[in-house]
């Protein structure tokens, strides 16, 4: 599958609209996401690797904001476990429509099942590794907490929550300071002042950072006793939390 240049801000656009997970979007994602989210591919390289440690037999796995499912294929390429089942889910028709071809020329043997809804209508159960990778940065803050316990419910005893986010920082200079640094990295990546400006404008108030403290503290809400970071690159982390 080729991946064509995000160039949706390349030039001026008179009215900017909301940032939305549409079909220009859709076409761009692989190199958006990469150009855009420092660490992004290692990120989903070492989901595979918590997905293996983690898989438990006769389980299912949820990717929950799949996008075009680069978490989905790094899980399913290394789960070890008997007799698991990928749940991957997104709101987005065009996401799904374009992950679901992705899935016809991936030759995985872990079965993958695809679905097209809002991750907070979806009923989650015998969880062994739940992945939000960059979604709940898009959800409203009130319906956050809900989404965890729900996720908290739904999962086995020894299972993972892996959480990554962009994030905020209670510190004035050093959120300024993350914030430039990642614009740097769009800018090393060939995106121009305007693009990452047009873009950043796209995106106020569509997706919400919160600060990892509030991401912790929400996580020991909803019942995880352990989470932590196990990455970070700038103001980009993943957290992961275990049910006990
Ligand atoms: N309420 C919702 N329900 C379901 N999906 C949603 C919802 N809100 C947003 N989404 C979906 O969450 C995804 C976020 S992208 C995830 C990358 C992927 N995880 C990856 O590992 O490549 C991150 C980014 O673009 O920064 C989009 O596909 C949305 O349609
Ligand atoms: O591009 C950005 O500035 C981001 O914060 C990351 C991102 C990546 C893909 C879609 C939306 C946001």
């Amino acid at each position: 599958m080729t991946h064509p240049k995000d160039d949706i801000y390349a030039t001026p656009l008179p009215e900017l609209s909301r940032f939305r997970f549409d079909h220009t979007v859709v076409n761009v994602f692989p190199d958006m996401i990469k150009r855009s989210v420092p660490g992004y591919t290692t990120i989903i390289s070492m989901i595979g690797d918590l997905a293996e440690r983690y898989a438990q037999a006769d389980s299912t796995c949820y990717d929950l904001g799949c996008s075009l499912g680069a978490a989905t294929l790094a899980m399913r390429h290394r789960i070890r476990a008997a007799n698991c089942t990928i749940v991957a889910v997104d709101n987005s028709q065009a996401m799904i429509e374009r992950a679901q071809q992705v899935m016809q020329a991936d030759s995985g043997e872990v079965p993958v099942r695809l679905l097209c809804n809002d991750l907070q209508a979806v009923d989650l159960q015998n969880a062994s590794v739940v992945v939000l990778n960059f979604t709940l940065q898009f959800i409203a803050l009130a319906e956050r907490q809900a989404i965890l316990e729900k996720i908290y419910r739904g999962l086995r005893p020894g299972g993972v929550l892996i959480l990554s986010e962009k994030v905020a920082f209670e510190d004035a200079p050093h959120h300024e300071l993350m914030i430039e640094l990642h614009h740097n990295f769009k800018r090393t990546n060939g995106y121009s002042d305007l693009e990452i400006a047009q873009k950043r404008t796209a995106l106020e108030n569509v997706l919400i950072p919160e600060t990892l403290e509030a991401h912790r503290k929400r996580l020991k809400a909803a019942g995880f006793a352990s989470s932590d970071v196990w990455f970070q690159c700038f103001n980009f982390a993943s957290l992961i939390a275990i049910k006990a």
